[in-house]
């Protein structure tokens, strides 16, 4: 088992977003999490990567504790994360995003590097995003700025970013959202990549669909709880799934 969520419940402004979230993630499984917007799906990303804290329960990773971990030490433990959206950095190039997204620390700590520490880190960071960028077929775009690229290259642009940093888990938040139904397969490609290098991957996307057909476990949530968990066929065919989630009729 590489992560393991026991019992979590998280609260945000003094509402509860999260209940009694417990899951096993085992190490290169793709683990699916399907539920309607608002569900919490987001959140169990937020919480892994340290950016939401919990009120009760544990994160554990490779069985030592994670809760409580700042962003920036989680992904120093391999934790590769993408993004929702990549709105806010349309005119980084695709090889400055996945450079970029390397940095150990806060871009305030990178701006206390001294020169020499700081060309150490540039060519390190290039030569290993450069690796990345041919992995995922994306050295053609490596100079271009994001904001002249269709959706599904900034998508991948970000999963390669991602990929960079997480040597062990990674995290994908929506990586369909706004790509074109004849880009997806692109999107799925990566992600088998990422699968055949070995990654372990906590993937979440709003097309219930593609999430079932690029998984091995499946979580379907609702209201900030878990409905069920396990193969996927069987979790989206069982009666609390379909009534809840997809709004069909259980019969
Ligand atoms: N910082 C916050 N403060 C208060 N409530 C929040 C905060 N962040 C998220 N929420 C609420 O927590 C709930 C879960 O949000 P989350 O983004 O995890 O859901 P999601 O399943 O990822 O949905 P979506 O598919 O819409 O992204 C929502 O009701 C949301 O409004």
């Amino acid at each position: 088992m590489l992560l393991a969520l026991e019992s979590v419940d998280v609260e945000l402004g003094g509402v509860s977003i999260l209940r009694d979230i417990n899951f096993e993630v085992e190490r290169g499984q793709t683990f699916g999490i399907v539920g309607p917007n608002g569900a919490g799906k987001t959140t169990i990303l937020n919480v892994v990567s340290g950016v939401v804290p919990t009120v009760r329960g544990e994160v554990l990773f490779k069985g030592e504790r994670l809760t409580g971990t700042s962003p920036h030490k989680v992904r120093n433990h391999g934790i590769g994360r993408s993004l929702q959206s990549t709105q806010y950095f349309t005119h980084l190039t695709v090889l400055n995003l996945v450079s970029l997204g390397q940095l150990k620390n806060s871009v305030w700590g990178a701006l206390r590097f001294s020169d020499h520490r700081r060309t150490q880190f540039e060519a390190a960071s290039r030569s290993r995003a450069m690796e990345v960028l041919e992995l995922l077929d994306l050295t053609s775009y490596a100079h271009r700025p994001l904001g002249e690229l269709s959706s599904a290259v900034q998508k991948l642009a970000d999963m390669a970013r991602a990929l960079a940093v997480g040597n062990e888990l990674i995290l994908l938040d929506e990586p369909t959202s706004g790509v074109s139904a004849s880009e997806r397969g692109a999107i799925a490609e990566a992600l088998a990549e990422m699968r055949r290098l070995g990654r372990t991957i906590v993937l979440i996307d709003h097309d219930p669909g593609f999430v079932v057909s690029n998984c091995d476990q499946l979580m379907a949530m609702n209201f900030g709880e878990v409905l069920r968990v396990g193969e996927p066929g069987a979790v989206m065919s069982s009666a609390e799934v379909k009534r809840s989630y997809l709004g069909q009729s259980a019969e």
